[in-house]
């Protein structure tokens, strides 16, 4: 479904990654997990067309995914839930669903709407006529993840999630994952929970340097504390 080969990137004269690659098969939830400043963030950027790519290749069920603007990879169905929420205060709950919003489905995308995204997150409905910038931080990430679903995604990609979230919040936050996994949506997760997410996951990608130096299972990762120690610093 996506893939990411070879993958090079950066700022000005500051190379970040260097030959990123990862592939995440349809219905898969995989992670990139690794230390600050590896280029998780950076990848994701480049995916989404926020960053050009220098080189390698980016593509969506075959489709090349390089050069692209941010709004077009969206469309193509890359649903981005980013680091720090970026939901807009000054609107209501619904403003924010409605928003960003695409009339129509892409391809093989699940369509969404505003019934389905209050069915998954009853709290939302609840503070649909609040302006978001009253809504609490676990709150505001289910906005930004019911903001993404609106966009039909065939792939869901989280930037830290679930980061300054309370552990209750947290929990909340993977069961709905698990729910759209089980209903076939393809997810990307950066995140720092491993043992939360262990359930969650099938495939894990340690990122290093800018690129990917292990993949595997989450019990192929806890079996390997010296990994985690490494490259984690857990
Ligand atoms: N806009 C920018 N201009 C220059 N350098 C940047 C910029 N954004 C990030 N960097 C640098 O790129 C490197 C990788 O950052 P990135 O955010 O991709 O890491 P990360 O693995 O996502 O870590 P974190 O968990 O801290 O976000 C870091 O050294 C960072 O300082």
């Amino acid at each position: 479904m996506l893939n990411v080969e070879s993958l090079t990137a950066g700022y000005g004269n500051s190379q970040i990654l260097f030959g990123m690659g990862f592939e995440a098969r349809q219905g898969q939830v995989i992670s990139l997990v690794g230390r600050n400043g590896m280029g998780k963030t950076t990848t994701i950027r480049t995916l989404m067309g926020m960053l050009p790519a220098r080189a390698g290749r980016i593509s969506l069920a075959g489709a090349s995914l390089n050069k692209l603007a941010p709004h077009a990879v969206a469309r193509l169905g890359v649903g981005l839930v980013p680091e720090g929420r970026r939901i807009f205060g000054s609107l209501t709950v619904q403003e924010n669903l409605v928003a960003t919003a695409h009339g129509r489905r892409i391809g093989d995308g699940e369509n969404w709407s505003l019934d389905r995204v209050y069915q998954l997150f009853p709290r939302l409905q609840e503070r649909r006529k609040q302006s978001a910038r009253t809504l609490s931080g676990g709150e505001q990430q289910m906005l930004a993840l019911g903001r993404a679903l609106m966009t039909h995604p065939r792939v869901l990609v989280l930037d830290e999630a679930t980061e300054g979230l309370a552990p209750l919040i947290r929990k909340e936050i993977w069961s709905c994952l698990q729910a759209l996994k089980s209903q076939g949506l393809t997810i990307l997760v950066i995140d720092k929970n491993l043992t939360e997410m262990a359930g969650l996951i099938d495939v894990h990608h340690i990122v290093e340097k800018g690129r990917v130096v292990w993949k595997g299972s989450p019990a192929e990762l806890a079996s390997r504390p010296d990994l985690a120690q490494r490259y984690l610093g857990i």
